[in-house]
């Protein structure tokens, strides 16, 4: 099997395997964060001077074995936590930096999340959650934008349902409707396609793919899932808190293989 890892390009540069057009500039890149929690008296290191960059056009997948610091670091990067150390620029915008209020109409106008636990409000009825970022910035929703996502994903029919009704792959979906009829600059998705069947785990990636495809916007994912990283421009391997490896348009058993050889500890590249 011919595989191809880019271990000489520093994790954050632009890849070198692209089937789109060359991507635009970066929207998302971070220096040296770090990031501990504390635990009892002593301090869990979790993320280790992690340093990478998504650019304009670019889809990327973050994968690694389970605990790796996946998720966290997709919080980071998103502004939902606080690196300890290192920095994070997102839209250009420093988030170490940028006022709360800002950071709060970042999030709410120009950045998109798809996480299974991230935010359907309980009491509202799936179309509201859906017009949420409309009303939180008492603006009107738009209506055609709203009815096309919620029609591509399948959930018209649930629109007066309540989150508590729905099953997590419809929240899923809701979480996406939301985030198509945005049409954010900056997608972050957490195991985006997890609570869904095949076919409908095929709709979500297309629109995330599409989203991708204009070169103003770019779509992060976190994922366990090889055949979903296939799907992405770029693939970065995360192992205890740091990321290790990168591989460009890969096919889903290149990234098979060095998940594996990332779960059982037989690569040494650590910086
Ligand atoms: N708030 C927290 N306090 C203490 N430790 C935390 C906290 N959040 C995460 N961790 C720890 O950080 C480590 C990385 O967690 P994270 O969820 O980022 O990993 P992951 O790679 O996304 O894992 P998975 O693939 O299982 O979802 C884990 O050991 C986890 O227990």
């Amino acid at each position: 099997m011919t595989i191809t890892i880019d271990q000489a390009a520093p994790v954050g540069t632009t890849s070198t395997r692209l089937t789109r057009p060359a991507p635009g500039p970066t929207l998302l890149s971070a220096r040296e964060v770090t990031k501990s929690y504390a635990v009892g008296r002593r301090r869990a290191e979790i993320l280790h001077g992690v340093s990478l960059g998504v650019a304009a056009g670019e889809m990327c997948a973050v994968m690694g074995p389970s605990g790796s610091g996946k998720s966290t670091l997709l919080y980071c990067l998103a502004g939902l936590e606080q690196p300890t150390t290192g920095s994070i620029d997102l839209l250009g915008r420093n988030l170490a930096t940028v006022s709360r209020g800002e950071l709060a109409r970042l999030r709410r106008s120009e950045v998109g999340f798809v996480f299974q636990s991230y935010n359907l409000v309980p009491t509202l009825s799936v179309g509201e959650n859906v017009a949420l970022p409309w009303r939180l910035r008492r603006l009107l929703p738009p209506r055609d934008a709203i009815r096309e996502a919620m029609a591509t994903l399948g959930i018209e029919s649930l629109a007066r349902s309540l989150p508590i009704s729905l099953s997590g792959g419809e929240q899923q979906r809701v979480a996406l409707a939301r985030v198509l009829a945005q049409s954010p600059r900056v997608v972050f998705a957490d195991e985006p396609t997890g609570a869904l069947d095949t076919t409908t785990g095929h709709v979500v990636l297309d629109q995330l793919a599409a989203i991708a495809a204009d070169p103003q916007r770019a779509v992060l994912i976190v994922t366990h899932d090889p055949n979903v990283a296939a799907r992405c421009d770029r693939v970065m391997f995360m192992r205890d808190g740091r990321l290790e490896r990168q591989l460009s348009t890969p096919s889903a058993a290149d990234v098979a293989l060095v998940m594996a050889e990332l779960s059982d500890g037989s690569t040494s590249s650590r910086s």
